[in-house]
C-alpha cells in the first residue's frame, strides 16, 4: 500500500507551484495521468526523498517514510524506491552491468558483495542485458537503455518502482513491445509500480488504477480493472476514445505480425 498526501510549494524568481496531491492504492499497477506541468514529477521526487513536503505524509506498507506532524523524513538512500528517471539518466561512463550495479556499491564500499554480484547478473538475465554487459550505454538501442534503467531501478530490491514517462524516449513501434516487457517483468518481480504518462494507451494497457492529475492535484481516481468498457474508460479519463474498429485492429495485428 502506497498512502501520501504532499503539501510543497516550488518557485524560483518568476514563478511559483503549488503542489496539493492526495491518494492511496494497493494496486499492483497505478498512473499519474495529466497534462504537461500538473505536478507528476513533483509527487514522485517528493515520495523518493528528493523534495521535502512542508506538510503531508509519505507511506510505504506501513512504513513513514515522510511525516511532517511526527518530523520523520527518511533519507532518499534509505527509502527502497527504484525511481527510473524521464531520459534514464544513465551513467554514461559505466558500463551497462556497472550502471544496474550502481545502487548497490557505495564510495566505501567498491566491491559488490557475492550476493549483490548475483543480483546483478540475475537482473542482466532477466532483462536480456547479459552479451552487452561491458558496452557502454551509448552503444545500446532506446529499448536495450530503458532496460538497465529498469534492472538498474530494481537492482535494490526496492518495495515500489516509480516510472517516469518510461516510453516517451521510444518510437511507437517499439511501445507497444515495451510495454508488454514491462507488464511481463512487473508479474515476474512482483514489485507494484506508479507510472506517469501522458500517453493514454499506457494507462488502458498497463494501470489498474489512474488518478488523474490537474493544476498539483489529484483531480480523480479512475479505476481502470474489468469491467468497464475501454470507451468508457477513455471518456473517464476525459479523452476521446481510439476508433477500435474491427478495419483497424486488423491492420494492427498485421503490422505486429
Ligand atoms: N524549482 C521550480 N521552480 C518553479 N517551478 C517549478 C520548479 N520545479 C518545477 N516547477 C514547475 O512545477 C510544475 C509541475 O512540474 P512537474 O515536473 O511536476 O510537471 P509534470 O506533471 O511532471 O509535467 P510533465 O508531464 O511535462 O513532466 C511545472 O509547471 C514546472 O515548471
Amino acid at each position: 500500500m502506497i498512502d501520501v498526501d504532499l503539501q510543497l510549494t516550488v518557485a524560483d524568481g518568476t514563478r511559483r507551484f503549488d503542489l496539493a496531491a492526495r491518494f492511496a492504492t494497493n494496486v499492483p499497477f497505478a498512473a499519474l495521468y495529466g497534462p504537461s506541468g500538473a505536478g507528476k514529477s513533483l509527487t514522485f521526487q517528493a515520495i523518493a526523498g528528493l523534495l521535502h513536503p512542508s506538510r503531508g505524509h509519505v507511506r510505504l506498507d506501513g512504513r513513514t517514510l515522510f511525516d511532517s506532524a511526527k518530523g520523520i523524513d527518511v533519507p532518499a538512500a534509505e527509502r527502497r524506491i527504484g525511481y527510473l528517471f524521464q531520459n534514464y539518466a544513465l551513467f554514461p561512463h559505466l558500463s551497462v552491468r556497472e550502471n544496474v550495479a550502481f545502487g548497490l556499491t557505495s564510495w566505501r564500499k567498491r566491491r559488490l558483495s557475492p550476493e549483490d554480484a548475483a543480483q546483478v547478473d540475475a537482473l542482466l538475465r532477466s532483462f536480456d542485458l547479459t552479451a552487452m554487459a561491458d558496452s557502454r550505454p551509448r552503444t545500446l538501442s532506446g529499448g536495450q537503455q530503458q532496460r538497465v534503467a529498469l534492472a538498474r531501478a530494481l537492482a535494490c530490491r526496492p518495495q515500489v518502482l516509480l516510472l517516469d514517462e518510461p516510453f516517451a524516449a521510444l518510437n511507437p513501434m517499439l511501445r507497444s513491445a515495451v510495454r508488454q516487457d514491462l507488464a511481463a517483468m512487473q508479474r515476474e518481480w512482483g514489485i507494484p509500480v506508479l507510472m506517469i504518462t501522458h500517453d493514454i494507451d499506457d494507462v488502458l494497457d498497463l494501470a489498474d488504477v489512474a488518478f488523474v492529475y490537474e493544476a498539483g492535484q489529484v483531480a480523480r481516481e479512475v479505476d481502470l480493472r474489468a469491467g468497464t468498457s475501454r470507451s468508457l474508460m477513455a471518456q473517464k479519463l476525459g479523452v476521446p476514445a481510439r476508433d477500435e474498429t474491427p478495419e483497424r485492429n486488423r491492420l494492427r495485428r498485421l503490422l505486429h505480425g
